[in-house]
């Protein structure tokens, strides 16, 4: 499981401060999953640790598997040529059914890693479409046990590892320990929250990974270039490259100082970077495709087509088909 964290003070303070309320695949092994004991009297030393890493790898392989690893997934994409698209949706908008459905739908057109948004009261990174969206959830009675159920439903039956999206107040109100072993029984492969700074990450990673979880961080256009360093030396699954100064929310063109921000970050890690804020279209995406980012991440003009559109029928369509053209477009 991955958990993605804004981690810098400016990334948290710029978008904290922005806020308008008006508007290297690392597979975690637990020692559960390490069965490493070799038997000595049976294997001479150095073939007994060759063996040992050979079912290291195995084991590692296998563990990437079951939990959907993002730096696996990642990796894969890589592999492939293929530039990964992730969507992000607010979960139980319009409600916790079509949340399922919706992630089965976006699963189908060949999302590669789905960003599940926790609803919170105070989205304080957030613009006006995905607030009016936490909103609506928070509404119907949405609670973290009922984002869980629908995670749970949802990974049972798709392919694409699910990176769970939430402020740090619902982590701390259950208990980051217990946040993260109910969110990795729940299937979810990740977590990103917004509102840490990297300094409070190592304590917090230090539990995600004890749940089998990989952490994501967040760096932003005005993230200094020492920073961001270290940024990306600690992110795992993938660099979240933010591609604006401000808040979540659908744009008309990318800015183009972006380009160089992937430059800046291929320079020091060989990491995936993936870049999210403002895409609304195709045409965006095949931008930062083009731009030499490994990933795009969609999130406010999905949500808006499919909580905006009158039904859930109507809106699990409208959301298929903007997906669908992001995925064709990269
Ligand atoms: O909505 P946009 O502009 O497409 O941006 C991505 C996005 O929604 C998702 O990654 C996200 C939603 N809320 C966030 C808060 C901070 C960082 C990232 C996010």
């Amino acid at each position: 499981m991955a958990l993605a964290l804004a981690a810098s003070p400016t990334a948290a303070a710029q978008l904290a401060g922005s806020n308008n309320r008006s508007n290297n695949q690392r597979v975690f092994i637990s020692s559960a999953t390490a069965p490493l004991r070799c038997p000595q009297p049976l294997l001479p030393s150095r073939l007994c640790r060759a063996a040992a890493c050979r079912r290291l790898e195995v084991v590692a392989m296998a563990a990437a598997t079951q939990t959907k690893s993002v730096s696996g997934t990642m990796d894969e994409c890589r592999k492939q040529g293929r530039t990964a698209l992730i969507p992000f949706l607010v979960a139980c908008d319009p409600d916790a059914g079509t949340t399922v459905k919706a992630l089965q739908k976006l699963d189908e057109i060949g999302a590669d890693i789905i960003e599940l948004g926790v609803p919170y009261s105070d989205p304080l990174a957030d613009g006006p479409t995905i607030q009016a969206a936490a909103t609506r959830a928070l509404q119907q009675g949405t609670t973290l046990d009922k984002v869980l159920a629908v995670v749970k439903k949802a990974s049972a039956t798709i392919k694409a590892p699910i990176v769970m999206f939430t402020y740090y107040n619902p982590i701390m109100a259950r208990g980051l320990d217990k946040f993260c072993r109910q969110a990795k029984e729940a299937g979810a492969s990740g977590l990103l929250v917004p509102d840490i700074p990297l300094e409070e990450t190592p304590s917090i990673r230090q539990v995600a990974e004890q749940h089998g979880m990989e952490l994501v961080l967040l760096t932003t256009p005005t993230t200094p270039q020492e920073r961001m360093n270290r940024i990306a030396h600690s992110s795992q699954g993938f660099v979240y490259l933010v591609s604006v100064t401000g808040v979540t929310g659908a744009r008309v063109s990318m800015e183009s100082r972006v380009e160089g921000l992937i430059k800046q970050l291929r320079e020091v890690t060989d990491k995936a970077v993936c870049v999210g804020f403002g895409v609304s279209g195709p045409e965006q995406a095949a931008q930062i495709k083009a731009w030499g980012a490994d990933g795009v991440i969609c999130g406010s003009a999905l949500v808006r087509a499919l909580g905006e559109s009158g039904s859930p029928e109507e809106g699990l369509k409208q959301m298929t088909a903007l997906a669908a053209s992001l995925r064709a477009a990269i």
